[in-house]
């Protein structure tokens, strides 16, 4: 499941938020079709229903272990495409940097948030939303969440009560429609801004008294 150890095969990057349309702002439903080809059907699931692990220990576990469905390709441990939730949950991991670490690996990353407030950028990503970072992007947490996580005490707490946010995590690129881009004017152009306010707290020379054993 964890496909982050593929190679790199493609340096294109991307980054993007863009709104979407729900089907009834579009007028049309995936159950709205005479049939269904071959085994397929339409099935409605209640995410809030799926049980998520997490650590219980130190660190930030790759979200893969959110993994909700998975489409597997021919290589073991590299997915076509896993579909994973970040769900309400305690956060309760020692010597951490609990929000998601700032990174950029071989998926690309489709999220999207269909309600609340998404733990990595609370103002920023709005329910209809939607974040495109294709692979080997930077990306990670805007920089209040950076500063708020930096400071905070790391006393067990609850984390995205009310949310849920989702990830299309792919070996293959995805590409933005035209429409998409342009035609529906809903890509944020000022995304990228989220991050400027970061502030460099790199102390080459600093050790941590007591790293996890
Ligand atoms: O980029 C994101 O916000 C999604 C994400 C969340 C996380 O907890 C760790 C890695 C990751 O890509
Ligand atoms: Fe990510």
């Amino acid at each position: 499941m964890c496909s982050r150890r593929l190679e790199a095969t493609s340096w294109r990057s991307t980054v993007s938020t863009l709104s979407y349309l729900t089907w009834d702002q579009l007028n049309v439903s995936p159950f709205n079709v005479v049939a269904w080809h071959g085994n397929y059907t339409p099935y409605k699931y209640n995410l809030e229903n799926f049980m998520v692990i997490n650590a219980v220990a130190y660190d930030h576990a790759d979200p893969s272990i959110f993994t909700v469905l998975t489409a597997k390709s021919l290589r073991p441990g590299v997915a076509i495409a896993d579909f994973v939730i970040f769900p309400p949950r305690w956060g309760v991991a020692d010597k951490t940097f609990r929000p998601p670490y700032y990174h950029r690996n071989c998926m690309s990353e489709f999220m999207g948030l269909i309600k609340g407030h998404y733990e990595a950028k609370e103002g920023g990503f709005l329910p209809g939303g939607g974040s495109l970072h294709s692979t080997m992007t930077p990306h990670g947490p805007d920089a209040e969440c950076f500063e708020k996580a930096s400071k905070a005490k790391l006393v067990p707490e609850r984390i995205a009560d009310g949310t849920m946010a989702f990830m299309f995590e792919s070996s293959l690129s995805m590409a933005v429609t035209k429409w998409g881009l342009k035609t529906s004017h809903c890509l944020d152009d000022n995304y990228y801004k989220c991050w400027e306010p970061l502030k460099s707290h790199f102390t080459p020379n600093s050790r941590s008294p007591a790293g996890p054993k």
